[in-house]
């Protein structure tokens, strides 16, 4: 086709709405989609309860003209008749209730719901991403997303979407009515408008990187006051207050002056839709005035109900002011909503990994190496292998990697080269979560969440009876301490519950990992909180339970690992030693350096204990 017809045959551009809602907000509009009907309906509604809205100020001026007419003489008028405009009036107001509360009612809820689903689909989707997202990102910042700009979608969807309903409405129906009324007098009305287009337009670009940079300071002063609530403790100790307090302020600081340029664009932009309204009026005032008063135009009654509807349509004016303020901030939290929906697993999904059916008979590390993103290498050509029954411990000093390896064993992170192997398949063609479901992990921080003793040891088995509990808490040596809470098992724990101590929280969670009954057992430092008799205590009741399974066990306390079928000694994420207990020790090396060391250590802690 020749290029100068190809212009023609382009389709007409479409309007893009994400020019007035801003591209992310209007995405997000995807999540009220379910919600049609609901919508659809709450808008016709909204438009009858406008129509009721504006009817009386029509009614006024039929009443002017039927007084004016009696004055004159023209027409007569019935005391009775007042009453029947009254009584039209009273009539008018009862649907207006009606109309408008239903509506109401009816956006509300839609917008409820969507909250609702936004959140709830926010909180699915971090639970499907890495790790390494979590260790990177503060806390504080996602929950300023998953909570602050959920709340203000919710206002968005709830107040902005109703405004700007009723908003089109009035002025739709209302310069409509103006036309049909005297199209000059429109007209006047309507020539100062495309100026505060203009101004519209203008704020919106000035003031959304405000609000962008504003919802960014929540999240930094959200991350920095959870940080500094939870280490109170250790801020009161350090007297470091003075300090801290600076440091509050100073990210406070940031948000307030966000949002006070964001006011002062505001500011700027109020006058001046108040000087466009101002000129509208004044023009509707004298122009409208004069053509009543020469008889050229409207009677009185029309010249009434003009000024009483350009009245209501001068509001609708503002609260656009007012509504493009609120879109923009909701632009913000759109924004950041969809970014961290963008966000994806970085680990590579394999869509024909093979779903493990049962226990694995052999893991075997093979050459792995791996560095965190950024940093230098943590693990360096780490091999060995676990079957079942076997215990494999882990030694070394502290930050050689012992975590790192276990967080490789449960594919947190992959490894860069070497590989891990599950019977002989590479760990990638098993499907991530039938591994995992094999895995009893306690980790280093023994997290409990909110919820009492019983839920929290049951969050991988939920359907297990009180029994099954019970007696998983007495393998992990739980049991005794968990009875003497005031509550026993169903006592309330977690943040907001009773505070247990480090040790205690280690045996519920390695009661969790118990009764989860799992082929592979993974302790990360599970016993270190607690002294080394119940230590010993727990071992014992461990050893029948490992007896089949294959057990990976990180320990400082060479006593914890002391049993292990192999002892990997882990300095700067290589091997030096592999051994069990009595081989290592006469190979005279680093771990009989540090057997040396602490078992002189354990005699000392008896003698104090007993
Ligand atoms: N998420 C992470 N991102 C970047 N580096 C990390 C991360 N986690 C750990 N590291 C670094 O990797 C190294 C090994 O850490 P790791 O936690 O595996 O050591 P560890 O032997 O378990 O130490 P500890 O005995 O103190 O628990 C450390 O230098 C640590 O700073």
């Amino acid at each position: 086709m020749p290029a100068r017809y190809s212009a023609w045959m382009r389709p007409f551009p479409r309007f893009d709405p994400s020019l007035l809602f801003g591209k992310h907000l209007w995405r997000i509009f995807a999540f009220a989609k379910p919600y049609r009907q609901r919508i659809g309906l709450g808008l016709v509604l909204n438009a009858f309860a406008r129509f009721f809205d504006l009817l009386p100020l029509i009614i006024v001026g039929r009443v002017v003209d039927a007084i004016n007419a009696a004055v004159e003489g023209t027409r007569a008028i019935a005391p009775e008749d007042f009453l029947v405009y009254g009584g039209i009036v009273l009539g008018t107001f009862l649907c207006l209730a009606l109309f408008q509360s239903s509506s109401d009612y009816l956006l509300d809820s839609m917008a409820q719901k969507v909250r609702h689903d936004l959140r709830t689909k926010l909180y699915e989707h971090l639970q499907t991403l890495d790790i390494a997202f979590f260790e990177e990102r503060q806390t504080g910042d996602i929950l300023a997303v998953v909570s602050n700009d959920v709340d203000n979608l919710e206002r968005f969807f709830s107040d902005v979407t109703t405004s700007m309903v009723r908003l089109v409405i009035t002025f739709v129906g209302t310069f409509g009515f103006l036309f049909y009324l005297d199209w000059r007098l429109a007209l006047l009305l309507i020539t100062p408008l495309p100026f505060a287009f203009f101004a519209v337009r203008f704020f919106a670009t000035r003031v959304s990187p405000q609000y962008r940079a504003a919802r960014q300071a929540v999240g930094s002063i959200n991350s920095m006051l959870e940080n500094n609530i939870q280490g109170m403790g250790v801020i009161q100790a350090y007297t470091a207050e003075s300090h801290q307090a600076e440091r509050i302020r100073g990210e406070s600081a940031n948000y307030r002056d966000a949002t006070i340029n964001a006011a002062f664009e505001r500011a700027r932009f109020v006058p001046l839709l108040y000087t466009i309204a101002g000129f509208a009026f004044a023009l509707l005032i004298a122009g409208g005035g004069y053509l009543t008063f020469a008889e050229l135009g409207p009677s009185i009654g029309d010249y009434t109900s003009f000024i009483l509807l350009a009245m209501r349509l001068i509001l609708p004016l503002f609260v656009f002011g007012m509504l493009i303020n609120q879109i923009q901030r909701s632009e913000a939290s759109a924004r950041r909503i969809r970014e961290l929906l963008a966000q994806k697993p970085t680990r590579d999904e394999n869509p024909h990994a093979r779903v493990l059916q049962q226990a694995p008979q052999r893991i075997e590390f093979e050459n792995v190496s791996f560095a965190y993103p950024g940093r230098e290498r943590t693990i360096t050509n780490v091999t060995f292998s676990m079957e079942p029954g076997q215990m494999i411990g882990v030694v070394g000093p502290t930050g050689a990697g012992k975590s790192t390896l276990v967080k490789l064993l449960l594919r947190y992170y992959q490894p860069d080269s070497g590989r891990i192997l599950v019977d002989s398949s590479p760990m990638r063609a098993i499907d991530m979560e039938s591994f995992r479901r094999q895995v009893g992990y306690v980790s280093q921080d023994a997290f409990l969440f909110f919820g009492s003793v019983a839920e929290n040891i049951a969050l991988g088995a939920p359907d297990s009876t009180r029994k099954a509990i019970e007696r998983a808490a007495e393998i992990a040596g739980a049991h005794e301490f968990i009875t003497a809470l005031p509550q026993g098992y169903d006592t309330p724990v977690g943040e907001r519950g009773l505070k247990l101590s480090g040790g205690q929280r280690q045996r519920i969670s390695l009661a969790r990992a118990v009764l989860r009954d799992p082929p592979i057992l993974v302790l990360d430092e599970a016993t270190s909180a607690v002294d080394t008799r119940t230590e010993a205590l727990i071992q014992e009741n461990l050893r029948a339970f490992r007896n089949r399974r294959m057990t990976l066990a990180v320990a400082h306390r060479l006593s914890t690992v002391r049993a292990s079928d192999s002892i990997l000694v882990l300095v700067d994420g290589v091997v030096v030693e592999n051994g069990d207990h009595e081989s290592l020790l006469a190979q005279n090396g680093a771990y009989a350096n540090l057997w040396a060391v602490q078992s002189g250590e354990a005699v000392a802690d008896d003698n104090t204990v007993s």
